[in-house]
């Protein structure tokens, strides 16, 4: 398994190692061993989370609030998306920065995105099937949206066509009406 950081320090990407032979392939998909090593930080998964996208649809930008925040360990089972984390740490250098990368089921990769972070992606394919880790159970109380075409956050979503959104995320805050009226602390894991 290869790991490595992308432009926010903690946000990482896994490739693991993948074995083919005759029959196929194989390969671990999560070793929590090697996890820990690569972030340098003791986390544990609670909920495996699964969903199926068509082309053009965008789910995000999602994320819950402490004390339920949750990081998420994301990859793609078929199809392609591009898979973004959002910065909403207030103490860290990179508030309100993002990063993207295209998940697929042909590169294999994973986005390891801390608790504290926003996360959406836009799907690419026909189809995606996406299925993601989270380090804490799903709780409508803390479940907060910003605006996946925020101008602030200015996220270089690659498929420029109007995406289809959920009616929540249609109607959710931009980043700077979230910043003004949510806690400092809310978004510390
Ligand atoms: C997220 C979630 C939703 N649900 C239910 C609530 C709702 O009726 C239905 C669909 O929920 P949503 O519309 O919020 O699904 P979706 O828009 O796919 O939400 C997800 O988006 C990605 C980007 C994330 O990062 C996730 O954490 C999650 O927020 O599933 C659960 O039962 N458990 C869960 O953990």
């Amino acid at each position: 398994m290869r790991a490595y950081r992308t432009r926010i320090h903690d946000v990482m990407v896994f490739e693991p190692t993948v074995f083919e032979d005759g029959r196929g392939y194989f390969f671990e998909s999560f070793n929590e061993q090697r996890f820990k090593e690569a972030t340098g930080e003791p986390i544990a998964f609670v909920q495996d989370n699964q969903s199926r996208s068509g082309r053009g649809v965008l789910r995000g930008l999602h994320f819950q609030v402490a004390p339920k925040a949750q990081g998420k360990l994301v990859r793609v089972l078929s199809g392609e998306i591009f898979d973004v984390a959002v910065d909403l740490r207030r103490d860290s250098s990179s508030f309100g920065s993002w990063v993207g990368e295209v998940l697929s089921s042909e590169n294999r990769k994973q986005l390891w995105i801390p608790a504290g972070f926003a996360h959406g992606f836009q799907v690419l394919s026909d189809v995606a099937d996406v299925f993601y880790k989270a380090t804490d159970f799903y709780s409508p109380k803390h479940e907060r949206s910003i605006r996946w075409d925020d101008r602030d956050l200015a996220i270089q979503w690659p498929d420029r066509q109007l995406p289809n959104v959920s009616e929540k995320d249609a109607c959710a805050p931009s980043f700077s009406e979230y910043v003004a009226h949510s806690a400092s602390s809310e978004n510390l894991p």
